[in-house]
């Protein structure tokens, strides 16, 4: 019989959906559990994956952290469930509307750079809101990105301007907020402080109209100092580098990272903060939402080269929401046990490693993170082809 795992849209095809789908809906969405998240799937028989897609169990034990294990998840699986297929009655923006807030006078290339990552995975818009001295920067980088030059930093803003400034920049953000399907806060935004208290309020308005919402870079260290912008928000994504991570961990946990246990140690950072989701990066991407771990551990590039988090951060954006909607779309509205955010991240970690793995390949050691994009339509379409 054939194996209709191998075809990428099988969930949407109502012809092998009678034989994919045969069990009943709760074994359906153990199988599913299982094979993308689960721990409980390394003691089960092979077998009991009738349809795997990958050469083994779809989740194996890591044995180089035997202390503290991480399952690895199977996270090809996740990327061919959750992408949506090319379907020809579908209009602009139901792959994704995405939405980058950050870049300012020192950093226009994070925002570029996740932004235009978005629409190289598949989502149909991307904006860019940052301050107006970066605008023209992005604009001119690509004419695909739709950038609002609406942000301000301290030195462009009287001290009796700020309140009437301020509440401007909320008008102007709010008016689009409801079309964003996620928005991702912090690639190259800077640490100024006027401009974090405005992104604070943007983070509230988001959290109130249930945007699915991306904390990087310097996203990271506003909410770092100010937890309640995150706290209980089941729908938050942090994706901290090894420093912002170190960092979150003073301030939480109140000690220092711990590598030993590091599993243990990032369950407790997300049950901590509460409801929130957690990408610890790293040579592997240790993924938590204070209930599961897994991790991607796929080998991607030697290359450290900067930008690659920025990359994650709008391919993560454009997965959560994907798995977002195929969960409320598909027979699992009401099944909080897969968390969409957790799929989001896992599927963004393996795209972005398979992509810079690539770029690796091809650019040794001059390999940019401009490389890398380029790579990103190869690597989703390896895994789940577009077909005609
Ligand atoms: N082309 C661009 O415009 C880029 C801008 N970026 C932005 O730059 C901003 C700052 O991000 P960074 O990742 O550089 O963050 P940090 O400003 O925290 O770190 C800067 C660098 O300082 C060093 N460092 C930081 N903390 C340290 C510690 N405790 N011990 C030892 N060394 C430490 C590390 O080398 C680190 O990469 C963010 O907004 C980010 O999005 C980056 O995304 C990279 C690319
Ligand atoms: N030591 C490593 N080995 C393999 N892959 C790694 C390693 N460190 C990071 N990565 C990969 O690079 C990605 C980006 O992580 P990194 O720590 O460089 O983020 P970052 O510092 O936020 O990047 P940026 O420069 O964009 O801000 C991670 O998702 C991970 O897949
Ligand atoms: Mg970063």
């Amino acid at each position: 019989m054939r194996n209709h795992s191998h075809c990428p849209h099988a969930w949407r095809n109502p012809q092998h959906r009678g034989r994919m789908w045969a069990a009943s809906p709760a074994f359906r969405r153990r199988l599913f559990l299982l094979r993308s998240l689960s721990p409980c799937a390394a003691a089960l028989p092979n077998n009991t994956s009738s349809s795997s897609s990958s050469p083994s169990t779809f989740i194996r034990l890591n044995a180089m952290a035997a202390s503290d294990p991480v399952y690895e998840a199977d996270a090809e699986a996740v990327v061919r469930r959750i992408t949506p297929p090319l379907d020809r009655a579908r209009h602009k923006g139901q792959a994704g509307k995405i939405a980058v807030i950050g870049g300012c006078r020192e950093y226009t290339g994070a925002p570029y750079f996740a932004a235009i990552s978005a629409l190289k995975v598949g989502a149909d818009l991307s904006h860019v809101f940052c301050t107006r001295d970066a605008a023209t920067v992005i604009k001119s980088y690509s004419p695909e990105l739709i950038v609002h030059p609406i942000l301000e930093e301290s030195y462009s803003v009287s001290d009796g301007e700020r309140e009437s400034v301020s509440s401007r920049i909320l008008t102007e953000v709010a008016k689009w907020m409801e079309r964003f399907d996620c928005i991702v806060v912090g690639p190259g935004l800077g640490r100024d402080s006027f401009l974090l208290d405005c992104v604070s309020n943007i983070m509230r308005h988001a959290r109130q109209a249930n945007i699915p919402t991306v904390v990087d870079g310097d996203g990271l260290f506003l909410i770092t100092n100010n937890l309640s912008l995150v706290e209980g928000n089941s729908l938050a994504i942090l994706t901290p580098n090894v420093y912002e991570y170190k960092r979150l961990v003073q301030k939480v946990l109140n000690c220092e990272v711990n590598e030993e246990n590091a599993s243990e140690q990032l369950t407790a950072l997300c049950q901590k903060i509460g409801g929130i989701t957690i990408m610890q990066k790293g040579k592997a991407d240790i993924i938590s939402d204070g209930k599961t771990v897994t991790q991607v551990s796929t080998f991607g590039s030697p290359r450290r080269c900067g930008g690659q988090g920025d990359i994650l951060s709008g391919s993560v954006a454009v997965f959560a929401s994907w798995a977002r909607h195929f969960l409320l779309t598909n027979e699992y509205p009401t099944d909080k046990s897969v968390n969409p955010m957790m799929l989001g991240c896992i599927a963004g970690s393996l795209l972005l490693r398979k992509a810079a793995s690539h770029a690796f390949e091809k650019n040794k050691r001059s390999t940019i993170t401009t490389d890398i994009i380029e790579f990103l339509g190869k690597s989703l379409e390896d895994i789940c082809p577009a077909g005609h």
